[in-house]
């Protein structure tokens, strides 16, 4: 299951899939049937069409069995264990093999678990349900420490983790990325006029409407500091990011929270708008505090505005 589908419904075993790996029809199917009412079921007969299948949707468990053609499930399970984006995956071995040393190879393999042929649907059924357990409550802790409490958007801690890798991502695939930093205007003037409760349902609104501004799987919104958001947008150029600003303007604009003591008499946002630079390198610090400057600008040039780098004007 995607981090991002907890965010808003906690962990269930009958929406969190199983793979099994099994090249022999006949027990693929009994052993699907088993687990039919605990969970989702995925079936496929060959450890290459599993790595296939789980680089395209990553399940949550996988149950595979060993002696198969091709690729064998020791060397499907090494394979897994070596992949960053996969390895989290649990693996439990569904075997024949009873010796000493078969059992040794498994936990080598780096398997969680291991189940004996001829299999025994309860034991097998509560092992899933075991291992599934573990599995999707480490996941929804994962996802609670790189969440915002307050507005359940990402946290510093997921940024500082993300952005080195998205940056590399973004050099590799040779691809352009922006990053927004947005700043709610006159906070604290709203905070002391209506008092920090209604400040926070203000946070929560607009962190919401920035979330629904961004479209794509791959744009994120991060609460930087108290009242300040980033955008990432890999695969975008400044001109693509104008677009998502003008998106943005256009949700605070419906908003329409209403704020006393602001001069524009609504909640506005000022922004800063800059795109990774070759000169960047790796320093992500110089990206940001180019972004920053450009917030900046835009607080000190009348708020309620977005300011872009110089190339992007
Ligand atoms: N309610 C609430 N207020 C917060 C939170 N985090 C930060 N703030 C407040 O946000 C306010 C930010 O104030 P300033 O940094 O002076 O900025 P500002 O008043 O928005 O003024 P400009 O940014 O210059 O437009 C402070 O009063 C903080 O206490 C939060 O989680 N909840």
């Amino acid at each position: 299951m995607a981090l991002q589908s907890l965010i808003d419904t906690p962990y269930q075993l009958s929406t969190s899939t199983v793979l099994i790996v099994e090249d022999e029809p006949i027990t693929r199917t009994i052993i699907a049937n088993y687990l039919d009412d605990l969970c989702k079921v995925a079936v496929v007969a060959s450890a290459e069409e599993a790595v296939r299948y789980c680089s395209r949707t990553p399940p949550d468990l996988i149950l595979t069995d060993i002696l198969m053609k091709e690729m064998d499930g020791l060397s499907f399970c090494k394979l897994l264990k070596s992949e960053p984006g996969l390895q989290h995956i649990p693996v439990i071995f569904i075997t024949s093999l009873s010796e000493n040393d078969d059992e040794q190879a498994c936990w080598e393999a780096g398997c969680v678990d291991y189940v004996v042929k001829p299999v025994n649907a309860v034991t097998l059924i509560n092992r899933v349900k075991a291992h599934l357990t573990l599995k999707l409550q480490t996941d929804f802790l994962k996802l609670q420490s790189v969440l915002d409490g307050l507005t359940r958007v990402y946290n510093r801690h997921w940024l500082n983790d993300a952005v080195p890798r998205l940056i590399r991502q973004a050099r590799r695939k040779q691809q352009p990325f922006c990053l927004a930093m947005f700043d709610v205007d006159w906070f604290k003037r709203y905070n002391d006029h209506f008092g920090h409760i209604q400040g926070d349902q203000c946070l929560k609104q607009v962190a919401h409407a920035l979330k629904s501004t961004l479209l794509r799987p791959s744009d994120a919104l991060v609460r930087y500091g108290g009242e300040e958001f980033l955008c990432l947008l890999p695969d975008t150029d400044l001109n693509g990011a104008l677009n998502v600003v003008e998106r943005i303007k256009a949700a605070i604009k419906q908003l329409e929270l209403r704020h006393p003591e602001s001069p524009f008499g609504v909640v506005t946002l000022s922004g800063g708008l800059s795109q990774l630079e070759e000169s960047d390198g790796a320093n992500w610090e110089a990206w940001l505090q180019r972004t920053d400057d450009q917030l900046y600008r835009a607080k000190t040039d009348g708020r309620n505005h977005v300011c872009v780098t110089s190339n992007g004007q």
